[in-house]
């Protein structure tokens, strides 16, 4: 892929692109075109660890000279002899179903200087296919969706800590692991990321390179990045196992609502029977929801301990699982109950919703969700608490720009949040920043609800609250927010809101909207996910950051910007266009 969008499918052609990218760029300035919130101390304290090492792409030369002619052909010079490849023979092995004898792919890195003479390479991936040859579809795939393109870093100082301390910043700037290997040819050990969306250089995928073996990095890495094919190769396995996806669902809420989280112990473990004691539940019947509930890793079971339990099964709660205990103050247990709950039931009838466009939730309730909920004080109260069970993805706010700018002027600044649920970002921020004011927007039932988290939050003095509708956009403040609103609405109704707030916006005022992303080509992602799940219950929808500028656009408003957050969320930073 070139960085304009177009694919190449000629190999010398984008042979020759690669090299003017390694020639042109430099590591300061290509690490931002990566990760694009990356920039001050941050980036300065990152820079020295690590250098521009390589751009790499994978050709198909019909026979050896062939690559020899194209390489020559681009000026390069190759004075070392191949070597085969592991990690991108077993990728494409996985990808394309086929046996990994069929794929003799070699590694050539012929040299490349910066722009300052800097040493660098093509990383040159060749997997001759000879005319004719049954590889020919795969070739066309790949050349036309670049997948082994990457751009490559390679440690400086090949230190474990080092290591896992890049890969921290990588993944707090969005960048998913996105599989690896360590090459014994070669002793060396490779992370490779995919870089957030809103990455401006072209490439998307990043290869952190190692010296060396770092194969306790490495599995944590792999760990953590979803497979390309689950189980490709066993296909009636996989669909039983995804069409099962709803006992997954239902065994995390019982297992909530039993009160486990909170009855075991996360360094320790406890029999079942001990369990089923604390808990008021049947030991045989809870060994066997706990035996489930082992394979999502969501407690570990301990090898038998004769004397202390008896011959039973005990069990400990792991990380993941301590996020469902009630008393953790980043509990996901609302999040449980509400997707085993109200929004399970209305996803029997996502058939309906494809079929007629009505939200399935409108269809079984007889009712808009907000107004559902709004009826019935639990379902409100469990609503709300569900949307603070993921404002993780709000940490990094109160430390963006635009609000640490708005905190340090000697005139008190307002943040206005513009249905802002329960107060759970505008508490954050205000807390960080003593000097805010804030104002609340919201429905009545969930302002009463603000107002008591804000007072205990020791910032409800600095708070006022609007009770009103989306028209009622208070007018006057300094910065706006809009968080996870837009995605609730159609194309009209977001012009509607996003009028309301522009003519309440001073001049000088920052809008933010929070809200995640689809990708530009497809890749998984929470939001392709959260896109059915807002079609089915709210009739609402995500959207690609072109998608939600030109919505802005229509209300007079401009997108400056765009910065990652966790739970794979965007903050875009808009003003009223000049
Ligand atoms: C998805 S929640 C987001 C809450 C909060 N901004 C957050 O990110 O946690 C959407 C919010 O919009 C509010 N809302 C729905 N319709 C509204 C309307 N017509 N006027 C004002 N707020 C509304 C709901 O009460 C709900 O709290």
């Amino acid at each position: 892929m070139l960085p304009d969008g177009t694919t190449l499918t000629d190999d010398t052609a984008r042979l020759r692109a690669a090299v003017d990218f390694v020639r042109e760029h430099d590591t300061a300035t290509l690490l931002p075109l990566l990760l694009p919130g990356l920039r001050g101390p941050e980036l300065e304290s990152l820079a020295p660890h690590c250098r521009f090492a390589h751009a790499g792409l994978l050709l198909f030369p019909t026979d050896p000279q062939d690559l020899r002619r194209r390489l020559a052909d681009c000026g390069l010079a190759v004075d070392t002899p191949s070597q085969p490849s592991v990690v991108v023979r077993e990728r494409l092995a996985r990808r394309h179903r086929r046996d990994l004898a069929e794929l003799d792919v070699r590694i050539l890195r012929p040299r490349v200087e910066g722009p300052a003479g800097e040493r660098r390479a093509v990383e040159v991936f060749a997997l001759a296919v000879p005319p004719h040859s049954d590889l020919g579809a795969l070739a066309a795939h790949e050349r036309a969706r670049g997948h082994e393109a990457h751009l490559a870093l390679e440690l400086e100082h090949p230190d474990p800590l080092v290591l896992r301390g890049l890969c921290a910043v990588l993944a707090r700037h969005g960048a998913r692991p996105d599989g690896g290997g360590y090459n014994p040819h070669e002793d060396g050990t490779v992370l490779y990321f995919i870089t957030p969306a809103a990455g401006a250089c072209g490439y998307r995928r990043l290869e952190l390179y190692t010296p060396g073996d770092h194969r306790d990095a490495l599995d944590d890495h792999l760990r953590a990045a979803p497979q390309e094919h689950p189980d490709a190769s066993r296909p009636a396995e996989t669909l039983l196992r995804l069409l099962t996806g709803a006992w997954t669902t239902q065994a995390l809420a019982a297992f909530a609502r039993l009160g486990l989280p909170d009855a075991m112990d996360p360094h320790a473990a406890t029999s079942t029977g001990e369990l089923a004691r604390r808990t008021a539940t049947r030991p045989e019947n809870l060994g066997t929801l706990l035996r489930y509930l082992t394979m999502l890793d969501v407690v570990a079971e301990h090898a038998e301990d004769a004397e202390d339990t008896a011959g039973e099964e005990s069990f400990r709660l792991t990380r993941l699982g301590a996020l469902l205990r009630a008393d953790s103050p980043d509990t996901m247990r609302p999040l449980a109950l509400m997707y085993a709950g109200p929004f399970y039931r209305s996803f029997a009838a996502l058939d309906h919703t494809v079929r007629t466009g009505q939200p399935g939730f409108d269809h079984l309730f007889g009712e808009n969700h907000f107004d559902h909920f709004a009826r019935d004080p639990e379902l409100a109260d469990l609503f709300d608490r569900s949307m603070a069970a993921s404002s993780r993805m709000f940490e990094p706010l109160p430390a963006h720009p635009v609000i640490t700018a708005a905190a340090r002027t000697s005139t008190p600044r307002t943040v206005v949040d513009v249905a802002g649920g329960n107060g759970e970002l505008l508490g954050r921020i205000l807390t960080a920043h003593p000097g805010l004011r804030g104002t609340l927007l919201e429905r009545p039932h969930a302002v009463e609800a603000a107002r008591r988290a804000l007072d205990s939050a020791g910032c409800g003095a600095r708070c006022d609250y609007r009770s009103g509708d989306f028209a009622d956009v208070p007018h006057g403040g300094d910065v706006y927010v809009l968080s996870r609103i837009l995605h609730d609405w159609d194309d009209d109704r977001c012009r509607e809101i996003l009028r309301h707030c522009a003519r309440a916006m001073p001049a000088h005022a920052d809008l933010l909207v929070i809200e995640r992303l689809l990708p530009a080509d497809g890749s998984p992602s929470l939001a392709t996910a959260w896109d059915l799940h807002m079609m089915c219950n709210v009739g609402g929808r995500e959207r690609r950051a072109e998608h939600y500028a030109r919505l802005l656009a229509d209300a007079g408003l401009e997108l400056l910007d765009r910065t990652p957050l966790p739970l794979e969320a965007y903050v875009l930073h808009a003003r009223k266009a000049r």
